[in-house]
Order: C-alpha cells, then sequence, then structure tokens
C-alpha cells in the first residue's frame, strides 16, 4: 500500500510552491499526497498579491475528514498563516502523537518569507512556533534565513550551522536540515547539513545557477516527507531530496513573467544530479573544518578486471574456499569474524595461495593488515573501515577493495572512494548477520544499480535459489552469499544450481 502523507500547507495560485508543489513531489517519490489548505494564496510568478488564511473550522473540517479515514504516516507543514493556525495544528499533533497506533513523523518547513520576499505570515508567530509546534517537530527543513529568524544564529559558516542546529535541538526539533541554497560557502557551492544529536551529514554540489526556483523549500520537505514516509533512514531522504531538488532546478522554465517553478521529475536517476557525500580530509570538509582533517581520502582503487563478479560465495574458513574455487566460483571472500582466531594469519596466507592457484578473486574481510602483508587479491571492508584502516597502504600495495553500503547515503560515500566494487546489503533479512534497520529490498537495488554502473556491484543478504534471478535480474553483477551454500543439503549442487540461477 501506498504511503500517506499530508501536507498542511497553503495553495499557490500561480502552481509553483505550496500544495502543488508538494502534491507533485510526493507523488515522484510513491507516496499518496492528502492536503489540508491553511491559506488560499493569490500568487504568480511575479509575486504574492494576497494571503487568505482558512478559519479553524475549515482547517478542523479537513483534519477531521483526513483523520477518520486516512492517518499520516508523515506529515509535512509548510505556511501557517497565523497564531491561531499554530496553535490548532500543534494540538493535532500532540494529540496525534500521543494517541495513534503508529504515531507520525513530523517535517516541518518553516515557510516564514516567501522566495518573492514578502512575508507571508503574522510577524509575532516566532515565540507561538517555538513554545507550541517546534517541540512536536522530527524534522525541520529551514533555509539560511529561517534559521536565522528562529535560532537567532546568522550563518556565517560551519560552527554557526552547527549551533544553529543545538539551538533546534533545544527547541526539541529531532533533527535540523539546514538548506544552503542561499549562502555561498565555500564560493560557488551549494552545502546542505543535516544533523540529530551527536551525529551530522554534509553534502555538497556546485551552485547550480536556476532563476526558475519557486517552490524548492517546499519540494525539498516534501520529498524529504516522502522518502521517510517510505521508510528510508533519515541521511538517505537527505540524500533524495537534495537529488529531487538538483534534478528540478537544471531543467526548470520559466512560466510566466518571472520566477518559474523548479520542475518535478520523477525519483532521482542520473548520478550527476546526486550531491556530494563530503567526508573530513576532503577539499570540502577542510573547507567545512571536518574532523579528522588530516585522514585523505584515497581514491581510484584498482580497478576490477570485469564488471561481472558472478557468483560471490562468503565463507569462514579455507576449506569451504577450496570446495568454492574447486566447483568454479571464481569471486569468494574469507570472512572471519573473530580476530582472536588463533590461526588467523595462516587461514589467509592459505586463501591468498589458493586465490592464485585456481586463478580466482579471493577477498579478504576485515584483516586489512594482514592481507596486505600476504599478497591477498583483494580486501572487503565496511562503512566504519573507512575511518580507521589505512587505505593509503591498501592502494599502495595494488590490493583491490571492496565496500559494502546500505543505502544512498552509504553508497554516495563509498563513491568518493572509487573502490573495486560495491556491495548493496542486506537485500532481505538474514540471519547471517544483524541487519536490523539496514534492511534495502528489490526495489532500491533497481534504484542503486544503475546509478553505480560505472563500478562492478554486488548484491549479499538474504539470497538464496529462489531470490536468485530477481536479484541478478536487476543488472547487479553479482550475487553474494553465505547460508545458500554453506547451509545447502548439497553444497555442490546449491553451487551449480546458482550459477544457472544468476545467467539473465
Ligand atoms: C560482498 C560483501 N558485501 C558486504 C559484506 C559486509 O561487509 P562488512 O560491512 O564489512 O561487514 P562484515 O562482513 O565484516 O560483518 C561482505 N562481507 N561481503
Ligand atoms: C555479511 C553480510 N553483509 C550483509 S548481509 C550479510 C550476510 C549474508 O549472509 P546470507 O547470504 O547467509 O544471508
Ligand atoms: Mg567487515
Amino acid at each position: 500500500m501506498k504511503s500517506i502523507i499530508w501536507t498542511i500547507a497553503g495553495s499557490d495560485s500561480g502552481g509553483g510552491a505550496g500544495i502543488a508543489a508538494d502534491i507533485k513531489a510526493i507523488e515522484s517519490f510513491g507516496g499518496h499526497a492528502c492536503t489540508i489548505i491553511t491559506a488560499l494564496t493569490a500568487q504568480n510568478s511575479m509575486g504574492v498579491e494576497a494571503i487568505n488564511a482558512v478559519t479553524i473550522e475549515v482547517l478542523e473540517s479537513q483534519f477531521a475528514a483526513l483523520e477518520s479515514d486516512m492517518p499520516a504516516k508523515v506529515i509535512k507543514i509548510g505556511l501557517l498563516a497565523n497564531i491561531q493556525q499554530v496553535e490548532f495544528v500543534a494540538a493535532k499533533l500532540a494529540h496525534f502523537k500521543a494517541n495513534w497506533p503508529l504515531p507520525p513523523l513530523v517535517v516541518y518547513d518553516p515557510v516564514a518569507v516567501a522566495s518573492s520576499g514578502e512575508t507571508l505570515t503574522e510577524d509575532d508567530i516566532i515565540p507561538t512556533l517555538k513554545n507550541t509546534l517546534l517541540p512536536l517537530v522530527d524534522v525541520i527543513t529551514p533555509n539560511t534565513q529561517e534559521t536565522q529568524i528562529l535560532t537567532g544564529h546568522y550563518l556565517i559558516g560551519p560552527s554557526a550551522v552547527r549551533d544553529a542546529s543545538e539551538a533546534f535541538f533545544n527547541l526539541g526539533v529531532g533533527a535540523a536540515v539546514i538548506k544552503g541554497g542561499h549562502w555561498d560557502y565555500p564560493q560557488g557551492y551549494c552545502v546542505d547539513y543535516c544533523a540529530v544529536p551527536g551525529q551530522e551529514y554534509w553534502l555538497g554540489n556546485e551552485k547550480i545557477i536556476a532563476p526558475h526556483n519557486h517552490g524548492t523549500g517546499c519540494s525539498y520537505a516534501s520529498s524529504m516527507a516522502a522518502c521517510l514516509g517510505l521508510g528510508y533512514p533519515l541521511k538517505d531522504a537527505f540524500i533524495l531530496a537534495k537529488a529531487y531538488i538538483n534534478q528540478g532546478l537544471k531543467v526548470s522554465v520559466r512560466i510566466g513573467q518571472g520566477i518559474g517553478p523548479v520542475a518535478h521529475k520523477g525519483f532521482p536517476h542520473d548520478l550527476a544530479d546526486f550531491p556530494t557525500v563530503i567526508e573530513a580530509g576532503s577539499w570540502l570538509g577542510k573547507e567545512l573544518e571536518l574532523e579528522p582533517w588530516d585522514r585523505p581520502v584515497v581514491a581510484e582503487f584498482s580497478p576490477s578486471e570485469t564488471q561481472q563478479l558472478g557468483l560471490y560465495a562468503v565463507v569462514d574458513n579455507c576449506d569451504w574456499l577450496k570446495l568454492c574455487l574447486e566447483n568454479g566460483i571464481k569471486t569468494v571472500q574469507l570472512r572471519i569474524k573473530n580476530s582472536d582466531t588463533p590461526n588467523l594469519a595462516e587461514q589467509i596466507q592459505t586463501a591468498v595461495a589458493l586465490g592464485q592457484q585456481f586463478q580466482a578473486r579471493v577477498y579478504i574481510n576485515d584483516h586489512w593488515q594482514l592481507a596486505i602483508e600476504h599478497g591477498a587479491y583483494g580486501v572487503h571492508l565496511g562503512q566504519e573501515d573507512l575511518d580507521t584502516a589505512d587505505l593509503v597502504a591498501i592502494k599502495a600495495a595494488g590490493l583491490k577493495l571492496g565496500l559494502s553500503t546500505h543505502g544512498f547515503y552509504e553508497m554516495l560515500r563509498a563513491h568518493n572512494y572509487q573502490p573495486s566494487y560495491l556491495a548493496f546489503g542486506a537485500i532481505y533479512p538474514t540471519t547471517t548477520k544483524d541487519m536490523t534497520g539496514q534492511i534495502q529490498g528489490l526495489e532500491k537495488l533497481k534504484h542503486f544499480v544503475p546509478l553505480m554502473k560505472a563500478y562492478p556491484t554486488v548484491a549479499i543478504g538474504g539470497i538464496d535459489l529462489i531470490r536468485a534471478p530477481e536479484v541478478a535480474a536487476t543488472g547487479v553483477g553479482s550475487v553474494a552469499v553465505v547460508r545458500a551454500i554453506t547451509e545447502a543439503a548439497d553444497p555442490l549442487q546449491a553451487i551449480s544450481q546458482l550459477q544457472q540461477a544468476i545467467k539473465v
């Protein structure tokens, strides 16, 4: 079933912002948009002529109609035209959060000032917003000006952005997404910030010079709301919203005599529209004073000799490794999770020798120092290893590098390193490893594979003989399995059947 997203916002008679933008963005991501209209604005591409706030009775009737039949997974809020509306909406949200079996997430785009410059709300609305609404907000998506109005922080640099997000947390907001479209820092770049207490994400891309950008704020917040409704983690919703806006800005056109609307072009599919995940150690990271600034981002690892790594067996000892190689598997990983395994170094040495003997690609999981020491073909690392492994040494030793990713954010982070292959997981639930909250599903895999078509790609997690054909049909170059081989009644037959099943 489609996820239901309510948008509580004003209508824009010009069709570029507010409710119109929200519906288009939500539907682009496959959500179902329901509307609660707070004001009928009279505006066009030249500006706002009138704001006709609806009465509380009209607001109430819209809430009542939806609440009884179509409860929301996510509620996105845009224009609230006066203090009474803020108080009324806040009371409703408090009620939903306390009483609904599945409390809705609340995304608030604090539309304080229209892009055309006209004030859309009453001047004295701010204290009421802070006291009643913000404590109920899970994600706030202000621009520079709105951040300044709500927090008092003038965004002159990265530390001020952090201070502003802290100020939002102190007001009871769960997560702050501060949009950098209006600040030119670093010069020529557009940098966006997303934070929850204790964790921050920075995204950047070259500024897109697009005069027709009406409705970008509404569309950004609605995209985030839709992605959260689809169950994407915040950092992935952040990436996708940014890509959606970039995509729309690049093809926006004049409609009317003034500023045209950002275009709505569906789920973003072109890597060129996706922002860069800003790493500490990259030049953008240094500009933003991200720590640790002295850990360089090492890129361009030894490329794979093939895009199609085929059936990929992930095993925890050399007996299994040998059996897989003897039965024709050309990509195998030695994954020994216990670092105290007494003969770890010998096993790695044996695995490397077996790989050479069978002219196969043998990757060593985690133990990159021993992999270098024993001249392994490659290493497979996880996202957390990117913060600790000596990538300079791995690259210098000529080892191939495979990287795990779980979602859009991690995929784009891994892309910064230009590894030898990218793995996407877990595609299905698995008992081999705790992947709680990280199950991607086939639909996301269908997005990942074409976006990362420059790399050999691997799908892992819960794949068996039945699922292997649908996984292979996504175009992924390799299917990695543990239990489908190691727990098969007849492992040799399983290997042969899996090899057949992934031929598309
Ligand atoms: C092919 C492949 N993909 C993903 C993983 C998972 O690696 P990682 O994230 O490092 O987790 P652990 O395997 O170390 O638990 C993998 N091993 N192989
Ligand atoms: C190591 C790993 N990383 C993501 S899922 C997974 C385990 C895959 O095991 P299985 O094929 O048995 O589901
Ligand atoms: Mg690992």
